[in-house]
């Protein structure tokens, strides 16, 4: 990653509240940040401070109340519906707590479904299949249906489905919730190496203190709001402006970004 290229994805001013009046709970509050090509932001914080929210605002999974997002160069939050779905299903990839598997397919079937849905024609979508479960270590597993699998592995098999459009930003909401410690590390391995091996940028929400080892950047929240400052994209650099509170880990971990990066995964 070179400092001065282009952020993958710039979030800039998000509020998001839910309810109204006493009851309002302020999800996301004023949260600008941003995530370079080859980058690994890791989002903690406690239960309820927003991660969930401010990952769907930056995906296009809800709306923001005010504030934009860009994904690469295209305002993601002035889109209509249908150019919003065109974008997810391009340029970003989901990877879900819960893994979101659909029961009746097979790992290949569901890895195959965002292929399905961009029109990419059966041979090269078999071809795609294959190289993308023997990317999670999954050869051997094409047929077995979600519940015939590990946790791990289906945790791996939403990842293989989250690149299957070759996204540029992926988006995790704490891809590793449900997994033992070993399994999560290799996941958050699997993840690390998609990002600094192939430019993926990714935004990753944990808990786990173990998991921000492999970040470039950790973001902390609290109550709807980045602490230590704005995560701001100021002339296309990602950085975290520290405020006296912050603690270490909230400012910019550097990390030596491989400067030329393998082929999108
Ligand atoms: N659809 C909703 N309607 C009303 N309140 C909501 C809704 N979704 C989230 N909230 C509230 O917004 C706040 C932030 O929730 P969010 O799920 O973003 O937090 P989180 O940090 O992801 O939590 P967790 O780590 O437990 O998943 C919480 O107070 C939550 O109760």
């Amino acid at each position: 990653m070179s400092s001065d290229s282009a952020p993958a994805m710039r979030a800039v001013g998000i509020n998001r509240t839910y309810g109204k009046g006493e009851s309002a709970v302020h999800a996301c509050q004023d949260a600008s940040l941003s995530v370079q090509p080859g980058e690994l932001l890791v989002v903690k914080g406690p239960s309820g401070s927003g991660k969930t929210t401010l990952l769907n605002c930056i995906g296009g999974l809800d709306e923001p109340d005010s504030g934009t997002v860009f994904i690469g160069d295209r305002e993601l939050t002035a889109m209509r519906e249908s150019d919003r779905v065109e974008l997810r299903q391009t340029q970003l990839g989901f990877v879900f707590q819960s893994f979101g598997l659909i029961p009746i397919l097979s790992a290949a079937e569901n890895v195959e479904v965002p292929m399905r849905l961009v029109g990419m024609p059966p041979a090269e979508r078999q071809a795609r299949v294959d190289e993308l479960l023997e990317l999670v270590g999954l050869a051997d597993h094409h047929h077995q249906r979600p519940a015939e699998l590990s946790g791990g592995q289906q945790q791996r098999v939403g990842l293989a489905r989250s690149l299957a459009n070759r996204p540029k930003l992926l988006i995790a909401d704490e891809p590793t919730g449900q997994l033992d410690s070993v399994t999560a590390g290799t996941m958050m391995d699997l993840i690390s190496d998609l990002v600094h091996s192939h430019g993926v940028a990714a935004i990753v929400s944990t808990h786990d203190p173990l998991l921000m080892q492999r970040a470039d950047r950790v973001l902390e929240l609290h109550d709807g709001r980045i602490l230590g400052g704005q995560a701001t994209a100021s002339a296309g650099a990602s950085s975290v402006e520290p405020s006296d509170e912050a603690s270490p880990e909230m400012i910019e971990v550097p990390r030596s970004y491989s400067g030329r990066h393998r082929r999108n995964p």
